[in-house]
């Protein structure tokens, strides 16, 4: 069954995007396509796809050869997303609900890729959720999203750069990020006021004895006074300049000079 172009499916179904939940729906095909394949192949794979929207996205992941399963929290979206299912019979399931309600391993029993354009606020808030699992490796094989620019740079910066900071100390600490395509505001509709960026996230081998929730802590104080040396900004956590010490970290430098690998050192020994 041939689909019907998504500018058509918006108008039919009286799809005006919501500002409330952060609607800029992409229609470009073959932007769309190329998006799809930043997991790499994606043929006979699950896939989780978050805020679906009217479906254009979900439409190459499905041509794509994906198995998706797709949260939606607008009701509005759902006959669109139904006019999709029924064109890729048996390879889409949507389901009508709050992806910050939802643990994704609760939908699949084997390995999926979670790939999601979602508004800037959801979508941070679901990264570093997925990121700070319990159990790793994940589930999830990879993580393909879409950020305003400026994020999406923080998650992937290196030491010694502006942008880096807390997001990328935690995307990085057990994964690789990379920046994978910048989207034109203007491939949007309607254009958001920012650039978007997607960042692709591999999950990497966790180092042991580590507590995200330490390293959360360590992080907090370190770059909660970026411009302070580690000394003064470190002082009020037990333990931490003993660890800078063992560690043979000069208690001069700033947050923003440690690697992710040194973070991670501190936290280690203030962990358990
Ligand atoms: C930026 S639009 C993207 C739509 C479509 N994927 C595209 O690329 O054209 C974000 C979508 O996420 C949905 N959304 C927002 N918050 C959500 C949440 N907490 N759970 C599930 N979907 C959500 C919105 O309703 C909207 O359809």
């Amino acid at each position: 069954m041939m689909l019907p172009p998504l500018r058509e499916v918006i108008a039919r179904h009286g799809l005006s995007a919501s500002k409330a939940l952060g609607q800029n729906f992409l229609f470009d095909e073959q932007l769309l396509d190329r998006i799809a394949a930043i997991p790499g192949s994606l043929a006979g794979q699950q896939v989780l796809e978050v805020g679906p929207g009217p479906g254009g996205l979900t439409r190459a992941l499905l041509r794509a050869g994906a198995d998706v399963t797709a949260i939606e929290m607008d009701r509005r979206c759902l006959p669109a997303l139904a006019e999709v299912a029924e064109a890729f019979p048996g390879k889409l399931r949507v389901i009508e609900g709050d992806a910050m309600k939802i643990a994704p391993e609760t939908l699949f029993t084997g390995p999926y890729a979670i790939v999601a354009n979602l508004p800037y606020n959801v979508g941070t808030a679901l990264f570093t959720g997925w990121l700070s699992g319990e159990a790793w490796p994940p589930q999830w094989t990879s993580l393909t999203l879409m950020f305003q620019e400026e994020v999406a740079r923080r998650i992937v910066a290196a030491p010694d750069t502006p942008a880096y900071g807390r997001l990328a100390v935690l995307a990085q600490w057990r994964g690789t990020a990379k920046l994978a395509m910048k989207v034109h505001r203007s491939a949007f509709t309607p254009p958001p006021k920012v650039m978007s960026a997607i960042v692709h996230v591999t999950p990497a081998d966790a180092p042991p004895g580590v507590s995200m929730r330490v390293l959360e802590r360590v992080t907090e104080a370190a770059f909660g006074q970026r411009r302070k040396m580690l000394r003064q900004s470190l002082k009020g956590l037990p333990g931490a300049l003993e660890a800078l010490e063992r560690l043979g970290i000069d208690p001069q430098r700033r947050a923003e000079t440690l690697t992710v690998a040194e973070f991670v050192g501190i936290a280690r020994l203030l962990t358990g």
